[in-house]
């Protein structure tokens, strides 16, 4: 079984009586790069800064490696590294004397540098001012220093706002080498689908506070697969069939729709339907975007 790394139950935060975050159960495994996904102001930044000890939860617990954070908090954040809105830095300075002076704080070996600027692909541009770094050098740079202490568990907070095509690119390829090359875990915020689509193994969406689905993208891409939709020479006869066999189905526009089943059992209709005399024009499977899904559940539209 998947060891858990990150285990929140019933997670409240309230600011003057208001729930910015709500009965938030997360649950993230090792090794997983966890997407959290969420539309402005859901309380992803709010979750990953209770997460982070820096914000206290107004009630509920938080375990991460297994010990409760409010307990074993120092213990717990040396094995974490986080970038949570934009890194800063000293300008005027290379990215080698910025990571240098968090080296010193952090107290670990010198070679880690190299091998940081190695992981986030800047090695040859270290020396370099900060200041004159792309959006997405700045954003990397924040990560090879959240990687310095060589943690277990990588907190990123919308590491893509803001970037170029080529930037967000950069950063998703960096964020899907970690968990095979370095073992980290990631938890990942971001307000777009299409992004965490592409790195996430799991995700969790949040809207006003609250956990609304939490599963596999496969899972997710199965729940936004679409129903059947045949066309067939007589559909209210068709149709009555189709329910006989508890099928569920109802007539659109002169088409029989069912929700998803399995192959197994379109094949059994569709051989029925023939041997009924039925002519089958069409059978398609009408498929909800993943885009579409999503605005559905973030908006409410959708129980998941
Ligand atoms: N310090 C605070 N005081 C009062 N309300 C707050 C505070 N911090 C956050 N909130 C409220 O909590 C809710 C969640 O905010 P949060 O920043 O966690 O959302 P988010 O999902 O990270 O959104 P964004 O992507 O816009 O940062 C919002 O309604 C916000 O106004």
């Amino acid at each position: 079984m998947t060891q858990t790394v990150i285990e929140t139950r019933d997670l409240l935060k309230e600011y003057r009586g208001r729930a910015a975050v709500e009965q938030l159960n997360l649950n993230i495994g090792k090794g997983e790069i966890y997407g959290f996904l969420g539309p402005n102001g859901a309380g992803k930044t709010t979750t990953i800064r209770m997460l982070l000890g820096l914000i206290k939860p107004t009630s509920g617990s938080i375990n991460i490696f297994g010990q409760d954070l409010k307990r074993n908090k120092l213990q717990i954040l040396r094995k974490v590294g986080s970038l949570v809105e934009s890194p800063s830095y000293y300008g005027h300075l290379s990215a080698l004397d910025n990571l240098e002076a968090i080296r010193r704080i952090l107290n670990v070996p010198k070679s880690r540098i190299a091998e940081v600027l190695d992981i986030v692909s800047l090695t040859g541009e270290e020396k370099r001012p900060v200041k004159g770094f792309s959006l997405g050098m700045k954003q990397r740079l924040g990560i090879a220093a959240a990687l310095l202490g060589s943690p277990e568990l990588l907190i990123l907070d919308e590491p893509t706002n803001g970037l170029d095509p080529s930037g967000i690119q950069e950063i998703r390829s960096l964020i899907k080498r970690l968990p095979v090359e370095e073992g980290i875990t990631v938890l990942v915020s971001s307000h777009l689908l299409s992004e965490i689509e592409q790195m996430a193994g799991t995700v969790g969406i949040i809207r006003a506070g609250r956990m609304v689905y939490q599963d596999t993208i496969t899972q997710l891409q199965q729940q936004a697969a679409g129903d059947l939709r045949l066309a067939v020479s007589e559909p209210e006869e068709a149709l009555i069939l189709a329910n006989r066999r508890g099928c569920g189905g109802t007539l659109q526009e002169g088409r029989i729709t069912l929700p998803r089943m399995s192959d197994v059992r379109v094949a059994l209709l569709i051989k029925e339907l023939v041997e009924n005399g039925h002519a089958i024009y069409r059978v398609e499977e009408h498929r909800q975007s993943l885009e579409e899904f999503f605005l559905q559940v973030v908006e409410g539209g959708q129980s998941v």
